[in-house]
């Protein structure tokens, strides 16, 4: 019982250190050590001695954040840098046909975790059609924030259809995802919020998400300045892939493709859409956006490497006849030319499996 309480004190002190401790938070637990090893060792002057030792090695081994973050506990290290060369190496190496993207979300990263004091939190939308990578993006950014990724305590990842499925309940969620957002950003303020399907999100949960996304200092006494959200949705897909094609039929490269190109036209356009959630919201309207990511539709080279990638992964040499047999069973369109996957590289692992 008496440990128990001992390390029921000592857990939160680990668990929100983000820093050296300071002298009284180390006579702290200098005190909490003492009571932990006293027992343990009779009252002999040699015993205490060593019950001493012992505590002021283990107290100056727990003012070290950096020696039991990710070892015993996952700490939020909202102070860490971002390491710029593995995120743009991930995304060079593991992104295939976004180069749109991949620029972008480099960027905006890299401005915003070197920012000391950003004026707001990072919002980010990622549009495109179905698999052209914006969930597996969300998952670079968070593996390069976290060494648990997606896994995180700090990477919240909440779907539509899953996690908001009735619109009569839009109060009921809204209260709890204002909760929710409210006590992870003060555990920690470097969290990540992904929101998929946001073309299914009810606009009253859009509303209820606004606030957060603001120039606010604080909103009751918490600052959400250095969180990240991700929005993530299909709207404005037919759009982009209507530039590409574009691009394409006026015998341009698609990596010439740059943002201004796509960019207003794609705001203008799931503004005025309505079946866009984001028509009903005023996330755009009042600029709360920060950078509005367009996610090009796939060819059939993409997939091909898509297939390839896959078969490293799951520890296979990956064997070029077979992502072209994988890349080939995939549909094309528009129906003439044959040029984008209709699927992006979504069911591409599955279709491999049929032949590891
Ligand atoms: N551009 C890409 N580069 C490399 N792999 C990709 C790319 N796009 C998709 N993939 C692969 O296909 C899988 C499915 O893609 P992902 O879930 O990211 O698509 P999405 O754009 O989020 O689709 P949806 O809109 O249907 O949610 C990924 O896990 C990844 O393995």
């Amino acid at each position: 019982m008496h440990m128990r309480n001992v390390a029921c004190q000592l857990v939160p002190v680990m668990a929100t250190a983000k820093r050296k401790l300071s002298g009284a938070e180390r006579l702290n637990l200098l005190f909490f050590s003492v009571l932990l090893f006293g027992p343990v060792v009779s009252l002999e002057p040699i015993s205490i001695g060593i019950a001493v030792a012992t505590a002021s090695v283990l107290t100056g081994y727990l003012s070290y954040p950096k020696f039991y973050c990710g070892r015993l506990i996952e700490c939020c290290e909202e102070e860490r840098p971002l390491n710029n060369t593995a995120l743009h190496n991930d995304l060079s190496l593991k992104l295939y046909g976004q180069h749109l993207a991949h620029d972008v979300i480099y960027r905006a990263l890299k401005g915003f975790i070197s920012n000391e004091n950003p004026k707001k939190p990072l919002a980010l939308s990622l549009h495109g059609w179905t698999g052209t990578g914006k969930n597996f993006v969300s998952k670079i950014i968070a593996d390069n924030l976290y060494d648990q990724g997606m896994k995180s305590q700090f990477v919240h990842l909440f779907i539509s259809t899953l996690h908001f499925p009735h619109d009569r309940l839009v109060p009921l969620y809204k209260d709890q995802l204002q909760s929710w957002i409210k006590g992870n950003v003060s555990k920690c303020a470097r969290s990540v919020f992904i929101f998929d399907e946001m073309d299914k999100l009810h606009p009253g949960i859009i509303d209820a998400i606004k606030p957060f996304l603001d120039y606010y200092d604080h909103l009751d006494g918490i600052s959400y300045r250095k969180s990240i959200f991700i929005f993530l949705s299909n709207g404005g897909g037919d759009l982009i892939t209507r530039k590409v094609l574009e691009f394409w039929r006026a015998g341009k490269k698609r990596e010439d493709l740059q943002l201004k190109d796509l960019e207003t036209a794609l705001s203008l356009g799931i503004f005025n859409n309505d079946n866009s959630g984001f028509w009903h919201s005023n996330l755009i309207g009042k600029n709360l956006i920060d950078f509005f990511v367009p996610f090009l539709p796939l060819e059939f080279r993409h997939v091909k490497m898509c297939a390839m990638s896959e078969m490293s992964q799951r520890g296979f040499i990956a064997d070029e006849s077979l992502a072209e047999k994988v890349a080939k069973e995939m549909t094309y369109y528009p129906k003439d030319e044959r040029i984008f996957s209709d699927k992006g590289c979504k069911t591409v692992s599955s279709k491999l499996e049929l032949y590891l």
